[in-house]
């Protein structure tokens, strides 16, 4: 049985759809990486699950339990990193993971968290001077110190240094060793491909794939993208891309001014057919590649929008 379970999720915010149709489950121990663009409601679906939105539809099932029947139970299965303005500046760190500790009738020892989360040299300073990475594995901290089966990070490396990104890494990672699973929120794409098992991609309150890395970039990975830059102005690529959008081996086309961008599942073949053609016309080409798809192509073919980091 999956440890998570979302069915047909909705939750508007008056005529704002901030969720459309949000369905998937997820399996005990499985990194699951939800990522897409600003204001696809990630927050709001991982809000849902988490108890903390009400949805207006659809059902959200945790180890068999739900919030309406069961909320006491699910609270103690489930952490959530909390904002950095749910921790107290003034205690320490040990004092600020006691302190949640306490609030659960069974939790982990501060010290074992404190190991985890690489803060033992800064147990006893106060949270107000913690840098940013610090205070972010703190957070982490705080939502694993009641020993949870789930834990949720909503965007746990934002804004962060890519040593202190690492650092991050790191705890996901040895969580998924313990057997947790974790429900991961980022907007970098490196990230999600290193540390998920499955990536779900949503735009616009909706999924809009759903898949391990490797699969997603295999579905495109038979797709090169060639860039060609033309060296007689804009018409000689706009005349290109009409002929190329004809040929059975262009999958997609975008241009910008004497830029083209073909989309191919035999490049080779492709290039062979846009020669013909240029050399024709006399039209001259200055640049040509080929490049690999990644994990941000595979986002930008889905969601039709450039991946900002
Ligand atoms: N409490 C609220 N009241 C009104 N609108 C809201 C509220 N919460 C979210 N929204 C809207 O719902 C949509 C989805 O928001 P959400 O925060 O879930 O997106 P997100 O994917 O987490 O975005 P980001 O990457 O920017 O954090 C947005 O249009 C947002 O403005």
């Amino acid at each position: 049985m999956s440890i998570l379970e979302v069915k047909g999720l909705r939750k508007s915010f008056g005529t704002v759809k901030a969720v459309e149709e949000i369905s998937f489950s997820v399996e005990a121990g499985e990194v699951f990486t939800i990522i897409g663009p600003n204001g696809a409601g990630k927050t709001t679906t991982l809000e849902m699950i988490e108890g903390l939105q009400t949805p207006d539809s659809g059902t959200v099932t945790i180890d068999g339990l739900t919030w309406a029947k069961n909320s006491d139970q699910i609270k103690y299965r489930i952490g959530v990193q909390p904002q950095s303005s749910a921790m107290f500046e003034l205690l320490t760190v040990e004092e600020n993971l006691d302190l949640f500790a306490s609030f659960y009738p069974r939790s982990k020892q501060a010290s074992e968290v404190l190991e985890m989360i690489n803060l033992t040299n800064h147990r006893g300073k106060r949270v107000k001077s913690l840098s940013g990475g610090q205070r972010q594995r703190l957070a982490i901290g705080l939502a694993m110190i009641s020993d949870p089966q789930i834990i949720f990070l909503d965007e746990p490396t934002t804004g962060l240094d890519p040593q202190a990104r690492r650092n991050i890494w790191d705890i996901v990672l040895k969580l998924k060793e313990l057997g947790k699973t974790t429900i991961l929120t980022t907007h970098y794409m490196e990230e999600a491909e290193k540390l998920s098992d499955r990536v779900c991609i949503v735009d616009q309150g909706r999924i809009v794939s759903l898949d391990t890395p490797a699969a997603l970039i295999d579905r495109l990975t038979k797709e090169r993208e060639v860039r060609l830059h033309f060296q007689d102005g804009e018409n000689a690529a706009i005349d290109t891309e009409e002929v190329a959008k004809e040929m059975s081996t262009v999958v997609r086309t975008a241009r910008e001014g004497q830029a083209l961008k073909l989309w191919s599942i035999q490049p080779e073949e492709t290039l062979y057919g846009v020669f013909g053609f240029t050399k024709e016309r006399g039209y001259r080409v200055e640049q040509v590649s080929i490049r690999e798809m990644s994990l941000e192509d595979v986002f930008i073919a889905f969601t039709g929008k450039e991946w900002r980091d």
